[in-house]
């Protein structure tokens, strides 16, 4: 069963957009976040116990649970990082969320949960940081996706339209009702 993967830089909105999107299509809706914390605790707790490496090997794993589940799955930011991942994306419909640092810089500022959820964004100049961060992986990104909407400008739900209205015209035949 392929799943409806959101990937992207931190903030551009593969949490928000994932789980209106498995709602508006019916659909199972996994944060691979969300599925590691609830096993494992706060993200940020785990990068400063055990360091980066061993959150990439926990994402290495709730990844390929999630996707093995199909629906629509939002991954973390840094997930592109790992090569098993993207190996096992190219079995799935990847969509690519992008959003610009102009309007990166207010979601960072409004974010109520970037010190648990973003501890790569610790510390002075998270602006610049996010950026740094995002051209290091932009053809991680760019590689794996198959289609890429930019949610800088209005609101959240023209972009689960259009994703929904995508998934739907490219919904692989065997996939299709009958
Ligand atoms: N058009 C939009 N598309 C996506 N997110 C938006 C949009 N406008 C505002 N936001 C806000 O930006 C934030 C994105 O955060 P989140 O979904 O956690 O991103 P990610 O999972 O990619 O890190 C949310 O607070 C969301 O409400
Ligand atoms: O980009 C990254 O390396 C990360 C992104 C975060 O997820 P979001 O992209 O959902 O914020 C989270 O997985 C962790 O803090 C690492
Ligand atoms: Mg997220």
């Amino acid at each position: 069963m392929s799943a409806l993967v959101l990937i992207g830089p931190m903030g551009a909105g593969k949490t928000s957009v994932g789980r209106k999107l498995a709602k508006r299509l019916g659909l199972s809706f996994t944060d691979t976040d969300a599925e590691i914390v609830r096993e494992h605790g706060p993200i940020a707790q785990i990068f400063a116990t055990h360091g980066e490496p061993h959150f990439r090997e926990l994402e290495r794993q709730a990844v390929c649970a999630a996707l093995s589940g199909g629906g629509v799955v939002a991954l973390g930011g840094g997930a592109v990082t790992h090569p098993d991942i993207r190996d096992a994306l190219a079995a799935h419909r990847v969509v690519l969320l992008t959003v610009e640092p102009e309007t990166i810089a207010a979601r960072l500022r409004a974010a109520s949960r970037p010190v648990t959820s973003r501890p790569l964004l610790h510390g002075d100049d998270a602006l610049a940081r996010w950026q740094e961060i995002y051209q290091a992986r932009r053809e991680m990104y760019e590689a794996a996706a198959d289609a890429t909407f930019d949610t800088s400008h209005g609101p959240i739900q023209d972009i689960v339209d259009a994703v929904a209205q995508w998934a739907v015209d490219t919904e692989p035949p065997e996939e299709q009702q009958v």
